[in-house]
């Protein structure tokens, strides 16, 4: 899965790589500013635009077709990619804010873990610490600063080695030892993951591990997106999740997602935040890639033959013209959601749902 592209000449030259490379952001230097090097989007599916042209009356581009099933709205396969279907504006304006909230405030809860427990062991409340601008600092470096707090006990195995405190707070020096911004580690967020935890370091599900059930709004929402893929008259039952976060510059390489035992059950992904650039490769690195753009509240369900292509998020695009997040943009406006506001201008999450 992640992290599975071996570096070496051989896989530099696959026609995967290639265009990853191709979508990459990279910068030129014009008069000391970085600027975004241009690049050629023409080739890439714009399933918005084939929606809208779609219902008025247009015909598909050639190697797209509709799906025929019950969901309310128009669901799109590719011929060449049979089990992948692509979902325009599932989701509602107000469905994306309510994904993109608890992504940032729920989801990242323990006992979910996120890509921060390596080093700074579970932590509460990321998303508010960042926004009452504290900051993470390892308890030693605490207690030498202030040696009389009641409530550290260091004979406590049980008790966090890190702690928020006030950044401002007089009694600590910072030059003390080792600490950091509640709001750098925000940024640094790229999972967290929901239900069966996914352990990273041995690449499969590891159900020894303390877990909640899915929410039941997700599982809902999962089980209706998921209905046009399944296989006839079955329910989806949603047991995990992946939770992606990405800021400029952060791509997900290509990979397969085959830790699953049933692959006739689709993964559901739903985008959110900034508009992104999706590879999906064929069955090998060596088949090249059709490339579409994902925008917040639209579904990508990939499920049988298209479980077995690899596929991956080269590119995010978080300047004004390409993002895509007006009416996000609108809808965060006031100030109780500027935090949610700052956040999601230059980033994008992705919720992906899974079943085994
Ligand atoms: O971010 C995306 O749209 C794809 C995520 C994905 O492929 C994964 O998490 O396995
Ligand atoms: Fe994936």
């Amino acid at each position: 899965m992640y992290g599975a592209e071996p570096v070496n000449e051989e896989s530099e030259r696959t026609a995967f790589r290639k265009a990853e490379k191709k979508y990459k952001i990279y910068y030129e230097n014009a008069k000391k500013k970085k600027i975004p090097r241009s690049v050629d989007l023409s080739e890439v599916i714009d399933f918005r635009s084939i929606l809208e042209s779609f219902k008025g009356g247009g015909d598909l581009p050639a190697g797209v077709f509709e799906l025929k099933c019950d969901f309310n709205q128009p669901v799109f396969g590719l011929v060449s990619r049979p089990g992948f279907y692509f979902i325009p504006a599932a989701l509602s304006i107000e469905e994306q804010c309510h994904w993109i909230r608890e992504s940032l405030t729920s989801f990242p809860q323990p006992p979910n873990r996120t890509n921060h427990n390596a080093i700074y062991g579970p932590l509460q409340d990321l998303f508010l610490a960042a926004k009452e601008g504290k900051v993470l600092i390892e308890e030693d470096t605490l207690a030498e600063n202030i040696i009389s707090e009641a409530n550290l006990d260091q004979s406590n195995v049980n008790t966090p080695r890190w702690k928020y405190i006030k950044e401002l707070d007089e009694s600590f020096s910072r030059d003390a030892g080792k600490s950091v911004s509640a709001s750098v580690l925000l940024r640094k967020l790229r999972w967290s993951t929901l239900g069966l935890q996914f352990d990273w370091s041995k690449r499969s599900y590891n159900i020894a591990l303390p877990h909640k059930k899915i929410p039941d709004k997700l599982c809902m929402l999962a089980k209706r997106m998921a209905a046009p893929a399944m296989p006839c008259s079955e329910e989806f039952h949603p047991e995990a999740a992946i939770v992606n976060y990405f800021g400029l510059g952060d791509m997900l390489g290509g990979h397969l997602d085959d830790m699953e035992k049933d692959w006739s059950k689709p993964i559901v992904s739903i985008s959110l935040g900034c508009k992104a650039i999706f590879l999906l490769g064929g069955k090998s690195r060596d088949h090249t890639p059709i490339a579409m753009f994902l925008q917040s509240g639209d579904a990508v369900l990939m499920a049988g033959e298209a479980r077995e292509c690899f596929h991956g998020v080269p590119r995010i695009f978080t300047d004004p013209e390409n993002a895509e997040i007006g009416t996000l943009e609108s809808q965060f406006s006031d100030e109780n959601n500027l935090p949610f506001l700052d956040y999601i201008r230059t980033s994008r999450v992705n919720i992906n749902i899974r079943q085994f």
